[in-house]
């Protein structure tokens, strides 16, 4: 290496890391955690996580040949440093901007990364598969998979791990256990996690237990038993409940997660034994950056933008869909002792730890376990309460067939708040909350609700709640909640959920705009540019688009045109929904709808990306004028909202 250039850039590749000496690797480990608190306080991302597996990872790629090993990240918010040692370090400065490195694993960017996946608990069926399917190609490759101490209380992970244990294939899990998930990771798997982690003399013990037996005249078989059977005592003693062990698969652990020497060695260990093996790793998230080590509220696990001396966010601080939501649900406990919460791992970023604190005992952290909670909230309903389960619009969609059939078919009273609804941004596209109006949309008698402001959220969040023949949907948006835009009147409410709000008007009815939720702000503009050029708008917010309103069919036949707009896919959307409604109601108006293409689409902000779908103001005005156009003669007619100037 040259006289003053860093450790750190002399890294082009994982064979680099294979040369170091003890020393340098902790000068590495000690410049890779400058290096990510340098960039991630720029642009914002994982950066608690990151700093809990710089050890683990150098230890990955020092034990393990990635690319011919495959290594799988669960959820893969983790894998900061191992893109920083697979040369993409250049990259950070642009990390989870739009056309910059990706967040998360990614197949364009880099050969050492194969799952893009983004949802938890999946690393050890796709290691479960991956490691059959070299057995059957004969190819020789160890598979090894990171997966969290939350990740590992998604149910998927049980289910693997039961099909692991019944294999001899060389797959190495990696259990990275930090002891939180976004807070500490609770329920029983985090008990024994602890337990085990307060035993760290377990593998010592057995190391000199060894040694001793290895000295006896046994050998063979009777070395083997004797072994076996001190083990297992050891075990019994020492770590009473070694679930792991007990299913059938090794355990090697627990090993200090920042000891580079001990983790090297219990993998190397794991890579000999050449059938599937835990090893437990103790972390700690944040490690070496004090204002995410003490994090209590877990600010640290994807902080937007902060000060690096202090930690401070930088974000001016705004009014949260998320705030609104948690602060009303409140309320209405206050109102409804039968109101109880449910959050799948996500207490404090969904607004349910709010409710915990108002009311101890009438909130449930479920893990990360979205099926579980949705039948678990069928299973409260059943009881008499009715469940608020917060969750992002992402997380729900594997939790399906337990909305269809567990709750919807019952008839039961659980509502679904759905944060993070639409268009997110920085995270990509598993996260973007763009497919429930559509797949959520199907379930016979489930209603959606889709708030265009506070005022309307907590209206709305009521309304759901008052529903007791079955399930609801709220969903709202990320980030900061727009200005409030009140109603001109309110129409119809025939279907009993309280009818559609008109936002603006002309005198004229050329084109019906059917806003959907927080697009309102966009489509109110979209009229008054329309109005300039002589075209007679309504814009109509319907509050509850799933199913699509009966209340629009007399409105749709006094217009020309119907347009929709949504924040959602347009497969199977709510533009689909009114044009079938439409058309079921003998309506013969043209209908053409806006929304997201089904497409997967690159991480970027929220603004990026609704630009280059076509989701602006110009971009829309010009489309429909095109539309209008075709069905009617511009006139003018002046447009009337509640929004001034
Ligand atoms: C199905 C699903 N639900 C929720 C999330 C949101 N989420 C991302 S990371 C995380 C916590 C993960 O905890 P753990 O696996 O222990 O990893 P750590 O952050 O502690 O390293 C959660 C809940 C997700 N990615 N996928
Ligand atoms: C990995 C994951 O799923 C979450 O950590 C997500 O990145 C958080 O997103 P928010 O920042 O919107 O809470
Ligand atoms: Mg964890």
């Amino acid at each position: 290496m040259n006289e003053g250039a860093t450790l750190l850039s002399s890294v082009k590749g994982p064979q680099d890391l294979k040369t170091l000496s003890p020393e340098q690797l902790t000068g590495l480990a000690a410049e890779i955690r400058d290096f990510l608190i340098a960039k991630v306080a720029r642009t914002g991302g994982h950066i608690g996580p990151n700093l809990g597996v710089v050890e683990l990872t150098l230890a990955m790629h020092r034990v393990f040949d990635s690319p011919a090993d495959r290594f799988i990240f669960d959820t893969g918010h983790q894998a900061y440093v191992h893109k920083m040692v697979t040369g993409r370090m250049d990259g950070f400065d642009q990390l989870r901007q739009r056309g910059g490195l990706t967040g998360y694993p990614s197949q364009a960017e880099s050969e050492h990364d194969l799952v893009e996946n983004c949802h938890a608990s999946t690393a050890l069926s796709y290691a479960d598969g991956m490691a059959k399917g070299y057995a059957q190609r004969g190819e020789k490759r160890h598979v090894v998979a990171v997966v969290g101490d939350g990740a590992l209380t998604g149910g998927m992970c049980w289910e693997a791990l039961n099909n692991i244990a019944a294999t001899d294939n060389p797959l190495v899990i990696i259990v990275n256990d930090n002891g939180r998930s976004y807070a500490p990771t609770i329920g029983g798997l985090a008990d024994h996690l602890a337990t085990l982690r307060l035993n760290p003399g377990y593998e010592k013990v057995l190391d000199l237990v060894k040694d001793a037996l290895e000295k006896t005249p046994l050998v063979g078989k009777p070395l083997f038993d004797a072994l076996h059977a001190v083990k297992k005592g050891i075990k019994d003693a020492v770590a009473p409940q070694a679930m792991f062990e007990d299913l059938g698969l090794k355990y090697i652990g627990p090993v200090d997660g920042h000891d580079q020497a001990a983790l090297e060695s219990a993998l190397g260990r794991a890579r000999r034994f050449g059938g599937p093996v835990i090893v437990h790793a103790v972390t700690a998230k944040g490690y070496g950056y004090q204002p995410a080590l003490n994090d209590e509220a877990d600010r640290f696990h994807a902080p937007s933008a902060f000060d690096p001396e202090t930690g401070r966010l930088l974000a001016a601080p705004s009014l949260k869909w998320t705030k609104v939501f948690a602060e009303e649900l409140v309320e209405i406990a206050g109102e409804r002792p039968d109101v109880v919460g449910i959050t799948a791992a996500m207490p404090e970023s969904t607004g349910i730890d709010k409710l915990a604190a108002a009311f101890p005992g009438r909130a449930y952290d479920v893990g990360i376990a979205e099926q579980h909670a949705t039948t678990s909230a069928a299973g409260l309903a059943l009881a008499g309460l009715h469940p608020v389960v917060a969750i992002y619009a992402t997380f729900l969609n594997r939790a399906f067939d337990q909305v269809l059939l567990d709750v919807a078919l019952h008839r039961l009273p659980v509502t679904f708040v759905l944060d993070r609804a639409g268009i997110t941004g920085p995270d990509g596209p598993s996260h973007y909350g763009i497919w429930d109006m559509s797949v959520f949309g199907v379930v016979p008698g489930l209603r959606i609700a889709a708030p265009r402001d506070a005022e309307t959220l907590r209206e709305e969040l009521r309304e759901a709640i008052g529903v007791d023949d079955g399930p609801t949907i709220v969903r709202f948006p990320t980030g900061a909640v727009p200005a409030a835009l009140p109603a001109l009147r309110r129409v119809g409410g025939s279907d009993g959920l309280g009818g559609l709000d008109v936002l603006a008007e002309t005198d004229r009815k050329d084109v019906l705009l059917v806003s959907v939720g927080a697009f309102a702000h966009l489509s109110v503009q979209v009229a008054a540019k329309l109005a300039e050029r002589g075209f007679g708008v309504t814009v109509v917010d319907p509050r509850w688009v799933r199913p699509a309103p009966v209340d629009l069919v007399p409105l749709a036949r006094e217009h020309k045109l119907v347009v929709t707009l949504e924040d959602g896919v347009r497969a199977g959307g709510v533009g689909d929904a009114v044009s079938k409604l439409l058309r079921d109601n003998e309506v013969d108006v043209p209908l053409r709808d806006l929304g997201v293409p089904s497409t997967w689409i690159d991480h970027g902000t929220r603004a990026e990306i609704l630009a280059e779908i076509g989701l602006t103001v110009p971009e829309i005005t010009e489309r429909v004028t095109k539309w209008a156009s075709a069905v009617t003669s511009a006139a003018p007619s002046p447009l009337v909202t509640s929004v001034r100037g």
